[in-house]
């Protein structure tokens, strides 16, 4: 498999297959969602369309990052998130960094959202796919962002059939800004268990594709049961 690690501004053409990851926080709080029983997850441009939507369906529940703001429901943190039960609900989510790189391959055949929590199994929907060139879009810091390249890194080996170590590659994310930064209050709607969460390797079995629906970018987890007689890889 022939994998690319491209910031979203480097994006100058559209990936067939895309893989877009923020392991701080987006994808790690959009995989706590469906684990705490979101349906759908609506990826927002702006604010403001969050906001939109929200208004035009009131039981959606509207999420985005920095501090609690008015007309949002939850803050982008999955150390808060994790004591929300959202069963059956439709979740908006805007963020700064993720939600901006999902929207960017938004034409790609398939695109996956991801973090360490869902790494193996989004690994493995890969090699299931049998996917031979695949675009990691690092959504942090210009595409700069260590927690990101390194869950990407990770991912690529493992979808490569690799068998890798996780280790060094979740040290490096622990080691980041962006970890720095939840640590020690530079950022906002933060738990102080933020940055343990982000960094679960394999907390769930699911992978997360998106694809547009109905004009809207939508979020979906995707079941990706192991290989039975165990994984060759
Ligand atoms: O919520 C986050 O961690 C960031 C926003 S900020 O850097 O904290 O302002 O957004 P994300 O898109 O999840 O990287
Ligand atoms: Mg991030």
């Amino acid at each position: 498999m022939q994998a690319r690690f491209l910031g979203i501004a480097e994006l100058a053409v559209t990936p067939s297959v895309a893989v877009v990851v923020d392991v701080m926080r987006a994808f790690t709080v959009a995989a706590w969602a469906f684990a705490q029983g979101a349906e759908k997850i609506v990826l927002a441009e702006s604010p403001g369309e969050a906001l939109a939507l929200r208004t035009r369906h009131p039981e959606w529940v509207a999420l985005k990052d920095g501090p609690p703001a008015p007309g949002f429901d939850l803050v982008n943190s999955p150390g808060l998130l994790r004591s929300t039960d959202l069963g059956g609900r439709t979740v908006v989510q805007k963020t700064t960094a993720g939600t901006v790189g999902a929207l960017a391959v938004r034409e790609a055949s398939l695109v996956l959202c991801a973090g360490f929590v869902v790494a193996e199994a989004t690994a493995r929907l890969l090699r299931t796919r049998a996917c031979d060139s695949v675009t990691f879009v690092v959504t942090g810091e210009d595409g700069r962002a260590d927690e990101d390249l390194a869950c990407a890194q990770y991912i690529a080996r493992r979808a490569a059939g690799a068998g890798t170590d996780a280790a060094g590659f979740v040290r490096r994310a622990a080691r980041s800004r962006a970890a720095a930064e939840l640590a020690s209050g530079v950022r906002q709607g933060v738990h102080p268990d933020d940055v343990a969460l982000c960094l679960e390797l394999d907390r769930f079995p699911f992978a997360m594709v998106a694809a547009l629906e109905d004009s809207l970018m939508v979020l979906r987890p995707c079941a990706v049961p192991p290989p039975t007689g165990g994984d060759p890889s």
